[in-house]
C-alpha cells in the first residue's frame, strides 16, 4: 500500500458528494478523518442485500506494475484467483470498522460482490464493512482499533482487504451439509435467559405491518377516485347526511374518510367512490346543489400521524393506527429451542427424500416455556412431511398433512370441549405413516390445544372477534399458541391454511422465490384484511447468501416452481 492516504486528504477543498441512485436510498457523505463513505438514509432490517457492485479485474503483473502505484492501492483486493479487483458503484466506498454492520460475499459467476447489512442499521448510520486485520491507515474512532466483534465477520474472511479466498470448487464445497450443521449450531452456551438482541438472532423476522404502513410520502398514498360535491350553504349539510342513508351512497366502503371537508369557506361532501357508483349520484329535486365532480382521495385510513397529514390534504381522514406488531424478547434458551426444532425438521425432510417423496417437512414442537424452560402440557411434537407422490394428490404438502393431523387429533379426543368429538373423523390411510405423533400424546396433544388457559398453551389474542365459548375450546383454531418450523417456505395455499389454523409463528429455511406465500411471493400475513396474522421468521443464513450449494447437498432441493 502507498504511505500517503489519498482517500482521506483531498487536494484543495472537498468536493460535494454526488447522489447515489439506490434502491435502499443509500447516500454518499463525507465523514471526518475518513473521506467518503456509505450511509443509511432510513432504517434497513437486517439480512438486507444493500449494494451489488460489480468488480473491474486487473491480471497481477498489470497491477504490479501499473495499479500498485497509483490511488488504486486505496481500493484494490485480491480476487480469488489471485487478480487484483476494483469495486465499482458503491463497493469501494464502504469504510472499516472493526464493529462493521455490513457483511459481504463475492460472486466469481457475477464478477461482483454483494453486501448484506449483518444487523439493523438506524437512519444516519454509517454503513460498514471489516477490511481485516492489516490495515494501512488509523482507523479513526476509537471504536475502531478494538477488538473486531465477531459476530458481524461470519461472512467476511479473516484479513479480506489483502486476500479473499481464491474462486475453487473447495469453497462452494463449505456451503454444503457442514454449513447446514452450523447454522443451527448457535448460542450452545452461555444463561438460558440471556436476551439476545434482535440484530443476532439467528433468524430474520419479517415486518408483519401491511404495506400501506409505508405511505409516508405523498407519491406512495394510495387513492382512488370519488364523487364529491359543494355544499354552497354550510346548512345543507345536515340536510345531506339524512339523505345519504336512504340514498344507498352510504357504502362502508369510505368509512375511513370524513364525510365533510371545510377548506377556507367552502363546505364539500364525499358522496360516493367512482368504482362504487360510476354516473355522477343524482340528488332528490329539493335539494339544490351544483353538479357533482370527481377527485383522488385515500384508499384506506392514516395508520400513522405522517400519512394523517399527507392524506387529510387529500380528504380528511380517520387516523387509525393498528397496533404495531411488537415481537417479544428471545433469549438464548429459547433460540437453542428453535435451532433444535429446525435440526429435527430437516432430518424429517431429509428421511422423507430418502423414501421417494419430496423432502418437505414440517414440524409443531413443544412450545417453549419462558418461565419453566421447558412445556410439559404436550409431551410429544408432531411432524409430518409431503405425500404428494406416494398419495399421487397433490394437495398432501407437509403442512397441510400437519394441520389435518391436528384437526384428526382434536376431533377424535374424549375432551368434552372439542365439539367435533361426537362425530370423530377417521384419518385417511396415507396420513398415519407420515404423523409422527407417538399414541400416548395424542390425548395431551388434545388436551393441550383445547385448553388454552394453561400456562403453556395460552390463546393469543386474535384481531377477529370470536364467543367466547369458541375463544375457551379452540375449536376452529388448531394451531392456536403453536410455532411451525418447516424446511421450505409454505406455498400461498399452506400460508392461509396456517392463518385459518391460527398458529402463532412459523419459522422456515428455504425460501421459496416461485411460490412462497409468507415472504416471497407474497405475504399472506401481511395482507390487507386478514383475521390473524402469524409471525414469520427466515432463518438467516438462508437468505444471506447463495445456499443453493448446501441445500442440495444436504438432500432437500426441489423445484423451485414447487409449492412448498
Ligand atoms: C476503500 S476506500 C473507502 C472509501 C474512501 N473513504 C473514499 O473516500 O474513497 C479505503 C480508504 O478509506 C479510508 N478509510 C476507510 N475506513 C476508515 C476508517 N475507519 N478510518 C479512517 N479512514 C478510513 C482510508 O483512507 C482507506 O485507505
Amino acid at each position: 500500500m502507498s504511505e500517503d492516504n489519498a482517500a482521506t486528504e483531498p487536494s484543495t477543498s472537498t468536493p460535494k458528494a454526488p447522489e447515489h441512485l439506490n434502491s435502499t436510498g443509500l447516500r454518499i457523505e463525507y465523514a471526518e478523518g475518513k473521506g467518503r463513505g456509505v450511509y443509511a438514509t432510513r432504517e434497513i432490517p437486517a439480512q438486507t442485500l444493500i449494494e451489488v457492485s460489480p468488480v473491474l479485474l486487473f491480471t497481477a503483473k498489470e497491477y504490479e506494475e501499473h495499479g500498485k502505484h497509483t490511488v488504486l492501492d486505496h481500493y484494490t483486493f485480491v480476487w480469488r484467483d489471485g487478480r487484483m479487483a476494483l469495486a465499482l458503484g458503491l463497493g469501494s466506498l464502504f469504510n472499516h470498522s472493526q464493529r462493521p454492520n455490513v457483511s459481504y460475499t463475492i460472486d466469481p459467476a457475477t464478477e461482483s460482490i454483494r453486501y448484506v447489512t449483518s444487523r439493523r442499521v438506524l437512519p444516519d448510520e454509517e454503513l460498514c464493512i471489516f477490511y481485516g486485520h492489516k490495515l494501512w491507515f488509523d482507523p479513526v474512532d476509537a471504536a475502531d482499533r478494538s477488538e473486531p466483534c465477531s459476530e458481524h465477520m461470519d461472512d467476511s474472511p479473516d484479513d479480506p482487504w489483502s486476500a479473499l479466498p481464491s474462486v475453487d470448487d473447495e469453497d462452494d464445497k463449505e456451503e454444503g451439509p457442514s454449513t447446514l450443521g452450523a447454522i443451527f449450531d448457535v448460542f450452545t452456551d452461555g444463561d438460558p435467559d440471556e436476551v439476545v438482541p434482535e440484530e443476532e438472532l439467528p433468524f430474520r423476522r419479517l415486518k408483519l405491518t401491511p404495506e400501506d404502513e409505508e405511505e409516508e410520502e405523498m407519491d406512495a398514498v394510495r387513492r382512488e377516485d370519488a364523487w364529491v360535491v359543494d355544499l354552497p350553504d354550510p346548512r345543507l349539510a345536515a340536510t345531506m347526511l339524512k339523505w345519504l342513508k336512504p340514498s344507498g351512497l352510504d357504502t362502508p366502503s369510505m368509512a375511513h374518510l370524513k364525510r365533510i371537508r371545510k377548506l377556507d369557506d367552502k363546505m364539500s361532501m364525499v358522496l360516493i367512490l367512482t368504482r362504487e357508483h360510476p354516473d355522477p349520484p343524482a340528488f332528490p329535486e329539493h335539494i339544490r346543489l351544483p353538479p357533482p365532480y370527481v377527485i383522488p382521495v385515500p384508499k384506506t385510513a392514516a395508520l400513522t400521524m405522517t400519512s394523517l397529514k399527507l392524506k387529510t390534504s387529500l380528504w380528511p381522514t380517520i387516523y387509525a393506527p393498528r397496533k404495531k406488531f411488537e415481537p417479544g424478547p428471545w433469549t438464548k434458551g429459547k433460540i437453542r429451542w428453535a435451532c433444535d426444532a429446525m435440526r429435527e425438521v430437516v432430518k424429517v425432510a431429509q428421511h422423507a427424500g430418502t423414501q421417494g417423496e419430496l423432502p418437505m417437512a414440517a414440524y409443531v414442537p413443544i412450545p417453549y416455556d419462558e418461565g419453566t424452560k421447558t412445556a410439559t402440557r404436550m409431551s410429544d411434537p408432531i411432524s409430518a412431511h409431503d405425500t404428494r407422490k406416494s398419495a399421487s394428490h397433490p394437495l398432501r404438502h407437509s403442512i397441510i398433512n400437519l394441520v389435518r393431523a391436528v384437526g384428526e387429533l382434536r376431533a377424535s379426543s374424549t375432551s368434552s370441549a372439542a365439539p367435533s368429538a361426537a362425530t370423530p373423523v377417521s384419518p385417511p390411510p396415507q396420513l398415519t405413516p407420515v404423523i409422527n405423533v407417538p399414541s400416548s400424546s395424542l390425548e395431551q396433544v388434545s388436551a393441550a390445544l383445547s385448553e388454552p388457559h394453561t400456562h403453556v398453551i395460552a390463546p393469543q389474542p386474535s384481531s377477529e372477534s370470536q364467543p367466547e365459548g369458541e375463544v375457551r375450546n379452540g375449536a376452529h383454531y388448531l394451531l392456536t399458541s403453536l410455532t411451525l418450523f418447516t424446511t421450505h417456505e409454505p406455498c400461498i395455499m399452506c400460508s392461509m391454511a396456517l392463518l385459518h389454523s391460527r398458529v402463532k409463528e412459523v419459522f422456515y429455511l428455504i425460501p421459496m422465490a416461485k411460490t412462497g406465500g409468507c415472504g416471497s411471493l407474497t405475504c399472506i400475513p401481511r395482507l390487507e384484511g386478514v383475521n390473524h396474522r402469524y409471525t414469520v421468521n427466515v432463518w438467516k443464513h438462508a437468505g444471506a447468501r447463495d445456499i443453493s450449494g448446501w441445500v442440495k447437498e444436504s438432500g432437500l432441493a426441489v423445484d423451485e416452481a414447487c409449492d412448498a
